[in-house]
């Protein structure tokens, strides 16, 4: 937050729900700058898998504003707001494109990304899913390819959560601190066993007044990370809490949770090792898969943002088939098509054959 002086303050407006980025507003008036106040929560989240087109529009127009509005305005919240937007709708023309630009060679997975420590972690193998494979190598993947996956940060204001999703989304590390108003998010593009997919990263505010704001973007979260700072035991208690509020919004058992230390440059090895048994101790009850990292030197982010991405995609893949054989089923199985006068056995035929030819 940038004080422009007289009382004025330079804000990044919070998202609607519905909304892209934002554009910064310089000296918001009173009636203005209430209606941003914590309200009650707004319209549901659209979930994220399906709203790509919207979020596309939205963000295009939200990227003109700020270039009509860019000028009068002041303070490095300003100038961030801008070149994030204008980043996103750039990124969201290739991501909603089937068959966009190659992605980055950095954003190729073809192996399996392995855990951090096999104390906690959310799968110990080491290979793709067979089904997945087979159905990537046959081009099979249904709309997978053409979804986001949505992945929410959560965590203690100051823990390193918006340096984390810039070094791994732009390689870039700021020493300097600035608050996140509300929410932020930046959409990474991947090629997964032959496959485009894409990560929609939200970055939510820590500070506790914008929790209210942040929390109305958990919903539809198919990934949870809550980050902690690895020289402050206090941010590692309150991911629980973290977890609990972001886990409230969406169904049970439908998230990959992963919990993250951040901040490691900071700590020796031995410091490093002690704060790692706690973390390892709580990802457990937590369900999560543990990882450390640093954004200041950037260890284990890309290893770590390339697992999330292989295990959303891999459960991705799977709910799809599901979702494809189940139809199936449904259709074969249903009474719809059962032939009357059929006997059994005829009935049995043709529901074998309706599977067999889907
Ligand atoms: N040494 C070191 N400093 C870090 C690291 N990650 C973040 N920081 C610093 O920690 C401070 C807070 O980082 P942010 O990424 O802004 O924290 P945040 O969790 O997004 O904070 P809120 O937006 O308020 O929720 C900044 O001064 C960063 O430079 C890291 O890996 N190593």
């Amino acid at each position: 937050m940038v004080i422009a002086g007289c009382g004025a303050v330079s804000w990044k407006r919070p998202l609607l729900p519905q909304e892209a980025p934002v554009a910064t507003v310089t000296a918001l008036p009173n009636h203005v700058r209430d209606s941003f106040r914590c309200e009650p929560r707004p319209d549901p989240v659209p979930d994220a898998r399906d709203s790509s087109d919207v979020a596309g529009s939205r963000r295009a127009l939200v990227a003109m504003v700020i270039a009509a509005t860019g000028p009068t305005r002041t303070g490095r919240a300003a100038s961030r707001a801008f070149a994030t937007s204008a980043g996103h709708s750039a990124r969201m023309r290739s991501s909603l494109t089937p068959l966009g630009p190659p992605v980055s060679r950095d954003r190729i997975i073809t192996n399996f990304p392995k855990w951090y420590t096999p104390h906690a972690c959310l799968q110990l193998k080491e290979h793709f899913h067979g089904q997945v494979s087979a159905t990537c190598q046959h081009r099979n993947t249904g709309t997978v390819g053409l979804r986001l996956s949505k992945v929410v940060v959560v965590g203690d204001l100051y823990v390193g959560k918006t340096s984390l999703i810039h070094r791994f989304c732009k390689n870039v590390f700021d020493r300097d601190y600035k608050a996140t108003i509300g929410v932020d998010f930046e959409i990474e593009r991947f090629e997964i066993t032959g496959i485009p997919y894409s990560l929609q990263i939200w970055d939510t505010a820590g500070q506790e007044k914008f929790k209210c704001i942040a929390s109305a973007y958990y919903r539809g979260a198919q990934v949870i990370i809550t980050a902690f700072d690895l020289t402050d035991v206090q941010t590692l208690e309150h991911t629980r809490q973290w977890l609990e509020d972001a886990l409230r919004e969406n169904e049970p058992g439908s998230c990959f949770v992963f919990l993250v230390g951040t901040k490691k440059d900071l700590l020796s090895g031995a410091a490093c090792e002690q704060a790692e048994v706690e973390a390892v101790r709580l990802a457990n009850e937590m369900k999560a898969e543990y990882w450390s990292v640093s954004a200041k030197t950037g260890e284990n982010v890309k290893a770590f943002f390339s697992r999330v991405a292989a295990l959303a995609f891999e459960q991705s893949v799977l709910q799809d088939l599901e979702k494809r054989n189940s139809t199936r089923l449904q259709v074969g199985d249903g009474d719809l098509i059962r032939m009357e006068g059929s006997p059994p056995e005829t009935q049995e035929s043709t529901t074998s054959s309706s599977l067999g030819c889907c």
